[in-house]
């Protein structure tokens, strides 16, 4: 295994939007080397979360560290750390080769690092279409492909899984697993809990912004039947602030 390890450690994470509080002193610390779920239903604050990480939204207050460094601080931010928000932000008319070549312009690698994640990704066959003609399976593989043109050590996906089939999901665990074994540090959002059980490790899961529970996947779910039950269980039964909040992420606060 070759490569920076790298923790993120969100700290005190707080952010309002005007009268929304959309993230609320929210604390957790994703490991290098392992899957993690963020998890939580709609509006929880996930992706403002992940945003934060990216120094995309600024936080009202706490922080959020890559590696110990907030990402504008960072040598190579685009190198350490792979993003991938929005599924269908392709442009309809651009091969994907071209697609990738755009984003390798614009964060200075080489096109010889198109060709490698194409073949990463078994894209290369194509390469040459239209992303409009794409499936959401290759949709999902090119914006994969897109989040590893710089090789980076921390990966963050928006929804990785969403609209994949049983044989696509299984796939995705593997190319994930494969990542996290050469010790790179990924964390996936999702709300489609089977999917996630199947490809995770961890989990962190979020409710009106807050955490409701991080840790060991297999440790958690011990207790409960499913990762569907428990989440259902800490989101739906009482309010927030009335549960007591676990936390046994390695190293989380
Ligand atoms: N720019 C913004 N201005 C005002 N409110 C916002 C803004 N961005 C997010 N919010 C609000 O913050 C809350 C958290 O939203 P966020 O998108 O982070 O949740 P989420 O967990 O990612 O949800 P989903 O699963 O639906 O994508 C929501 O109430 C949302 O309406």
């Amino acid at each position: 295994m070759t490569g920076e390890r790298l923790s993120i450690e969100v700290s005190h994470l707080t952010k309002r939007f005007d009268t929304v509080t959309a993230v609320q002193d929210l604390s957790f610390t994703i490991r290098p080397g392992a899957i993690t779920g963020f998890l939580g239903p709609n509006g929880a604050g996930k992706t403002t979360t992940m945003r934060m990480i990216l120094g995309l939204v600024t936080p009202t207050s706490g922080s959020a560290r890559i590696g110990g460094r907030r990402y504008r601080d960072l040598a190579r931010p685009s190198g350490t750390v792979g993003a991938v928000f929005d599924a269908s932000a392709f442009h309809p008319g651009h091969t994907a080769r071209n697609h990738l070549r755009t984003y390798a312009a614009m964060g200075g690698y080489p096109d010889g690092r198109v060709e490698q994640v194409l073949q990463l990704l078994d894209l290369s066959r194509v390469a040459h279409r239209r992303t409009r003609t794409f499936s959401t399976g290759m949709r999902q593989r090119l914006n994969l492909a897109t989040a590893l043109l710089g090789d980076p050590r921390v990966l963050l996906l928006d929804e990785p899984g969403n609209g994949l089939d049983p044989e696509g999901i299984a796939w995705l665990r593997d190319f994930l697993r494969e990542l996290a074994r050469q010790g790179r540090t990924i964390l996936i959002s999702s709300h489609v809990l089977s999917e996630v059980q199947q490809i995770v490790d961890d989990v962190v899961v979020i409710r009106d912004g807050r955490k409701v529970i991080a840790g060991r996947l297999t440790e958690l779910v011990g207790e409960a039947a499913s990762l569907e039950q428990l989440f259902l269980r800490l989101t739906t039964d009482r309010p927030t602030a009335d549960r007591p909040t676990a936390d046994r992420t390695e190293g989380a606060r």
